[in-house]
C-alpha cells in the first residue's frame, strides 16, 4: 500500500439540500493523498448527495471542498472533472447505445490536461489489458454487457479521465459475490497504482477491509470516524452494517 500523506480533498461543513431535504447536514472529512477513504451507512444518510456535491453534479448549500488547497466548492461538473474530481456514479455510468471502445475514448477525452491525444490510445489498450473482457468486446454496444461488465466499463471511464481523487459511488450493488470480490480487488489495485479514493458502499466490512479511514454518515452527519480497522471493531459500526444489509 502506498504511503497516505498531506490532504489531497478537504471537506468543511458541507450542507446539501433538496427543497426543505437536508440531505448533508454540516460534514467535514479529508482525504490524504494516495489514501482510499470510505463513505458507510444507511440508505439515505447523505453520502452520494456528499459526492454529488463534491464532483460538481449538485451544488453545496454551505460548506467549503478544497482540493490540495485549492477552493472547488461548487464549481460546475466538467469543471470539477477538469480539476480531476472524477466520479463512477452509482448504476454503473456507461453510454449504453456507443461501443465500449467509443465509450472509452471519450473518457480518455474528458480531461486533456493530463492525458494529451498521442497517449490516448496507449492508456485505452492499458484499460483493455486490465479488463481483458472489455478487450475482447470492444465493438459491442455497451448495453449489451453483462451488469459487472458495465461496472467494469464505468471504472475503466474513470481512470482514462486520469482521476486527482476517484470517487466510486457503491460499486460492488446488484453484482454477485464473486464479481463484488473482483470489484475490491480493483478498489485495492488502483490504490497501489497511486490513485486517491473515496468510495461509498454500503457493503462496509469489505469496503472498511480495502480502505485506511473510515466515516459513518448517519442522517446526514457524521455518527463516527476513525482508522478502519478501529471502525470495524466498534459495536456502533454493526449496526450500521446491518442498515446497511437489512436496506
Ligand atoms: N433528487 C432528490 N430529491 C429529493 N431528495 C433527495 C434526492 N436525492 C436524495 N434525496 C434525499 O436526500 C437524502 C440523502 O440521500 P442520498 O442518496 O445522498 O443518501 P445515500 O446515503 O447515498 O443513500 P443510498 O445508499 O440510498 O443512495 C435522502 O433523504 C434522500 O431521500
Amino acid at each position: 500500500m502506498s504511503e497516505a500523506g498531506a490532504p489531497l480533498l478537504e471537506v468543511v461543513d458541507l450542507q446539501v439540500a433538496y427543497g426543505h431535504v437536508q440531505a448533508v447536514r454540516g460534514i467535514s472529512f479529508t482525504v490524504p493523498d494516495r489514501a482510499v477513504v470510505t463513505l458507510i451507512g444507511p440508505n439515505g444518510a447523505g453520502k452520494s448527495s456528499t459526492l454529488g456535491a463534491i464532483a460538481g453534479l449538485l451544488r453545496p448549500r454551505g460548506g467549503t471542498v478544497r482540493l490540495a488547497g485549492r477552493d472547488v466548492t461548487g464549481l460546475p461538473a466538467h469543471t470539477a472533472v477538469a480539476a480531476g474530481l472524477v466520479l463512477v456514479p452509482e448504476g454503473r455510468a456507461i453510454l449504453a447505445r456507443m461501443t465500449i471502445e467509443e465509450n472509452l475514448v471519450l473518457a480518455a477525452e474528458s480531461r486533456p490536461q493530463a492525458l494529451p491525444p498521442a497517449e490516448r490510445p496507449a492508456a485505452i489498450e492499458a484499460q483493455y489489458a486490465r479488463f481483458p473482457v472489455l478487450g475482447e468486446r470492444r465493438r459491442a454496444l455497451a448495453g449489451t454487457l453483462s451488469g459487472g461488465e458495465q461496472q467494469m466499463l464505468a471504472i475503466a471511464r474513470g481512470l482514462l479521465a486520469r482521476p486527482r481523487l476517484l470517487m466510486l459511488d457503491e460499486p460492488s450493488m446488484g453484482l454477485a459475490p464473486q464479481l463484488v470480490d473482483r470489484i475490491f480487488d480493483l478498489v485495492a489495485e488502483i490504490h497501489r497504482e497511486g490513485t486517491t479514493i473515496l468510495l461509498v458502499e454500503q457493503n462496509a466490512r469489505t469496503a472498511l477491509a480495502v480502505s485506511d479511514h473510515g466515516y459513518v454518515l448517519e442522517r446526514g452527519q457524521i455518527a463516527l470516524s476513525g482508522p478502519c480497522s478501529t471502525l470495524a471493531s466498534d459495536p456502533r459500526v454493526q449496526a450500521a452494517y446491518l442498515g446497511g444489509d437489512v436496506e
